[in-house]
């Protein structure tokens, strides 16, 4: 499937020490709104390669000061974790903050959540689509890194779909499954039994 590629601006690659091994990361910016997506890269790809990649979708809560409310800031550190280990790989770092509504709307979610609402009926309140998110912008970034096969890090089959909509051929699905907390089991259990997530939530059960 063709793909736009031209509608995203790739910025410089550089090279990036972090705590968990050396990296590179390629910040890329669509043109029709400004959003600024990146990728953090281990090794360099050609399009025979099958390549361990994530898509991540942006939670400050999560990713930047480790809420507990749901399991990204977790998964995000296993996926660098998993990448680091094997020697190569891509993490797709997408500004999709709280399912592609935003902060602002994420936040108004949490508020009806802290009133009794699970994560869909929230979202619905507010007049979103349970997941708002679309992955065009995911398989353009792919393209542009020369990826076209991947072992997807993920328990979400939606990403499956949406990435193979848009050509990437998902060969793998490879778990990243997080031990549940008190504050996220019943948010876990609504992705499961209402969005498919594909784990098996009496497995890990919260202590
Ligand atoms: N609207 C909304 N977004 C949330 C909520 N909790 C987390 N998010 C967002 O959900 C996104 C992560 O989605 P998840 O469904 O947890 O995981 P996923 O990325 O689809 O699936 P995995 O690949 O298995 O991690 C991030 O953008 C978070 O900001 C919530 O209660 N409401
Ligand atoms: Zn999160």
């Amino acid at each position: 499937m063709p793909q736009k590629e031209t509608t995203v601006l790739v910025g410089e690659r550089v090279k990036l020490p972090t705590k968990y091994g050396d990296f590179e990361l390629v910040p890329f910016q669509e043109k029709k709104n400004g959003l600024e997506h990146m990728a953090l890269v281990k090794g360099n790809f050609t399009e025979n390669d099958t390549v361990i990649t994530r898509i991540h979708s942006a939670c400050a809560t999560g990713d930047l000061f480790g809420s507990l409310k749901c399991d990204c800031g977790d998964q995000l550190i296993k996926a660098i974790q998993t990448i680091e280990e094997n020697g190569k790989g891509a993490i797709i770092y997408l500004q999709q903050e709280g399912r592609g509504i935003g902060l602002m709307n994420k936040m108004k979610a949490y508020k009806l959540q802290e009133n009794g609402m699970d994560t869909i009926e929230a979202n619905l309140h507010l007049g979103f689509a349970p997941d708002e998110r679309k992955y065009q912008i995911a398989a353009i970034i792919l393209n542009l890194l020369h990826i076209k096969n991947i072992k997807l890090l993920t328990n979400n089959p939606d990403k499956i779909d949406g990435l193979t909509e848009h050509g990437i051929q998902v060969v793998e699905r490879i778990p990243l499954i997080i031990k549940p907390n008190p504050f996220n089991i019943n948010y876990l259990q609504t992705k499961k039994k209402q969005m498919g997530h594909l784990y098996e939530i009496n497995k890990l059960a919260a202590q």
